[in-house]
C-alpha cells in the first residue's frame, strides 16, 4: 500500500503477527480487517494451520454457542450428526471474530470463559476439549464505546485488549485509490477473460475523487462491473456510477465548471482524441459493426476506421464483416 496510513498499519502487523498477542482491528466495513488479519496469520507460525473467519452479526442468536463450539449428536432438534464448531475447526491456526461488537451478551460471558481456560464444551457435550487457537476480533466501532453504550462486557472488553489496529477508511488513504484501482483492473479482467479497460482522464480523476464510503470492498465491485462492461474500451464518465459521478457535481459546480452544456457521455478533458473514439465507436454501434457504413456515415476513411479498431481503442459489436471485404478488394 502506498499510504502513510497502512504502511504504519504493516508496520505494527509485523512488529506483532509472530507473537501470540490478541489482534483487534477497528475499521468501516470493507476498509480490509480481514484481509490484514489474514496477512497476520500468514506471517505467524499458525500458517500451517487454518485461518477461519466468522462474522458475529451473522449469526442467529439461538445458534451461536453451537456455530462457535460445536454440537453433539441429538443436543437440540436438527442435531442429527455430531458438528465441529469454529473453535475446533481453526485448531492449530486464527479464529477470527469478525464484527465482535454483535456478540449476543449470554454469548459474550461464553466466550469469556472460553477464553480464561481455552476449553470448551459441544452443545449437548459433557467433556471438556482443550482449544490451540489464536484468536483475532474485528469491530466497526471501538469496542471501549461499545461498553460505554451497555452493548459489550466489560470483563470480555478488558480481557481481549491486545493490540489495536485502526484500519483506515478508503477516503482517509487515497493515496491506495490508484494502486488498488490498477490491481483490480488487473485481477478482474484475467478473471473475466476481458480486455482491461482503459480510463478517460475525468473518470480516472472521479473515481479518486470519490469517497468510497463502502471502502475497498466499493471499490472493487466497481471495477469488476466497469471491467465487464466496457471490455477493453475507455471508461467515460458517463460510464460510472450513479454515486460516483453525482458527488463529483457540487465540486465541479464550486470550480465553476458548468457541465449543462456538455452531453454527459462526453469527456471533453480527455481531448480530441478522446473524442474521435467516441464518435467512431458510437457510429460502429449504430451500424451494427459495419465499418464501411461507420466510416461512409463520419465521412472518414475506411482505413481510419480500421486503425482504431485494430487498435483496440475501439470496440466493435459483432456483425457483418463482408461489405468491408468487398470495399476493401476495390
Ligand atoms: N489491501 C487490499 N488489497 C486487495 N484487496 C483488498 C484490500 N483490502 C481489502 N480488499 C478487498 O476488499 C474487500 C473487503 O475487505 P475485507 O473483507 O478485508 O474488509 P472488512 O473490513 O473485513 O469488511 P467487513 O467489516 O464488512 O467484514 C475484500 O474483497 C478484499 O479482498
Amino acid at each position: 500500500m502506498r499510504s502513510h496510513a497502512m504502511k504504519k498499519a504493516d508496520q505494527i502487523l509485523r512488529a506483532v503477527a509472530a507473537k501470540d498477542v490478541t489482534l483487534t482491528l477497528i475499521g468501516e466495513s470493507g476498509s480490509g480487517k480481514e484481509v490484514l488479519a489474514r496477512r497476520a496469520h500468514e506471517l505467524s507460525e499458525r500458517r500451517r494451520g487454518p485461518f477461519v473467519p466468522i462474522n458475529c452479526a451473522a449469526i442467529p442468536d439461538a445458534l451461536f454457542e453451537s456455530e462457535l463450539f460445536g454440537h453433539e449428536r441429538g443436543a437440540f432438534t436438527g442435531a442429527s450428526e455430531r458438528a465441529k464448531g469454529k473453535v475446533e475447526a481453526a485448531e492449530r491456526g486464527t479464529l477470527l471474530l469478525d464484527e465482535i461488537g454483535d456478540m449476543p451478551m449470554p454469548m459474550q460471558a461464553k466466550l469469556l470463559r472460553f477464553l480464561e481456560n481455552r476449553r470448551y464444551m459441544r452443545v449437548g457435550g459433557a467433556t471438556k476439549i482443550e482449544a490451540d487457537v489464536r484468536l483475532m476480533f474485528a469491530t466497526l466501532r471501538p469496542l471501549d464505546q461499545e461498553v460505554r453504550a451497555g452493548r459489550f462486557r466489560a470483563d470480555l472488553f478488558y480481557r481481549i485488549q491486545g493490540i489495536t489496529l485502526n484500519v483506515p477508511a478508503l477516503r482517509e488513504r487515497r493515496a491506495d485509490i490508484a494502486p488498488l484501482l490498477n490491481q483490480f483492473v488487473a485481477q478482474h479482467s484475467a478473471r473475466h477473460g476481458v480486455r482491461p479497460p482503459r480510463f478517460s482522464r475525468q473518470a480516472k480523476a472521479l473515481l479518486l475523487r470519490y469517497d468510497w464510503p463502502g471502502n475497498v470492498r466499493e471499490l472493487r465491485n466497481v471495477v469488476e462491473t466497469l471491467c465487464l462492461l466496457r471490455d477493453g474500451r475507455q471508461v467515460r464518465v458517463a460510464d460510472l456510477p450513479e454515486s460516483v459521478r453525482s458527488l463529483a457535481v457540487p465540486e465541479e459546480a464550486a470550480a465553476g465548471v458548468s457541465r449543462a452544456s456538455t452531453s454527459p457521455a462526453l469527456d471533453l478533458d480527455d481531448g480530441l482524441e478522446s473524442l474521435i473514439q467516441q464518435i467512431v465507436e458510437a457510429a460502429l454501434e449504430r451500424d451494427g459493426g459495419d465499418k464501411v457504413k461507420a466510416a461512409a456515415r463520419l465521412r472518414i476513411s475506411l482505413r481510419t476506421v480500421q486503425r482504431y479498431v485494430a487498435a483496440g481503442r475501439v470496440r466493435v459489436p459483432s456483425g457483418p464483416a463482408r461489405r468491408e471485404q468487398r470495399a476493401a478488394k476495390k
